[in-house]
């Protein structure tokens, strides 16, 4: 498990140095604000009427990206044009989905995307999503490179701790565990 952890946070900061090079942010720029990672382990039993039940409800995450293992069952969905599409599994691969805060940071260049998960009739489902977020004291804003004449903030800056807590979006606030 150590290094599962540990190898992810090397994919992450080198999926957000990318993403960072992408935007046209100064190098490192993630680098120090992204020291928190929570990882949430999830199991899905089967479901005798998946029509009736979600395995998780309808959803955006809070973090700048997460990471999530869904080993090869089928069961994520995004919401895009109007409807709920299957993002499906693919051997050895993870999905990457951009969190809120990465949104209001590129200024609403990458968009978060509201997702859900499906229960499965008769199979089981584990998955390992590792959350890349904000440190407590981090400013979340759009970032200034971004913002011009043309370009207006189209989020208002707050500390993602007051986020956290006015929010409730992970339950009451607690320190991370270094
Ligand atoms: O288990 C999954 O497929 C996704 C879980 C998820 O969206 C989450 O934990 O935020
Ligand atoms: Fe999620």
């Amino acid at each position: 498990m150590a290094t599962y952890v540990q190898e992810i946070r090397r994919l992450s900061w080198r999926i957000l140095e990318l993403i960072c090079e992408g935007l046209g942010l100064e190098k490192g720029f993630f680098e120090e604000i992204s020291q928190v990672q929570f990882l949430s382990a999830s199991n899905y039993p089967a479901c005798p009427d998946p029509s009736v039940t979600l395995g998780v409800l309808k959803h955006f995450d809070h973090s700048f990206i997460t990471i999530l293992f869904q080993g090869n069952v089928d069961g994520l969905q995004v919401f895009h044009d109007g409807k709920w599409i299957g993002v499906g599994v693919l051997p050895n691969a993870f999905v990457v989905n951009i969190g809120t805060q990465l949104e209001i940071m590129s200024n609403g260049k990458l968009r978060s995307a509201e997702h859900r998960v499906m229960t499965n009739l008769d199979e089981e489902r584990l998955t390992i999503a590792t959350f890349i977020n904000p440190s407590p004291n981090c400013i979340v804003e759009p970032a200034k490179v971004l913002i011009n004449e043309s370009n207006p903030p189209l989020y208002d800056s707050f500390m993602f701790k007051d986020f956290v807590v006015s929010s409730k979006a992970f339950g009451p606030y607690t320190e991370p565990i270094n």
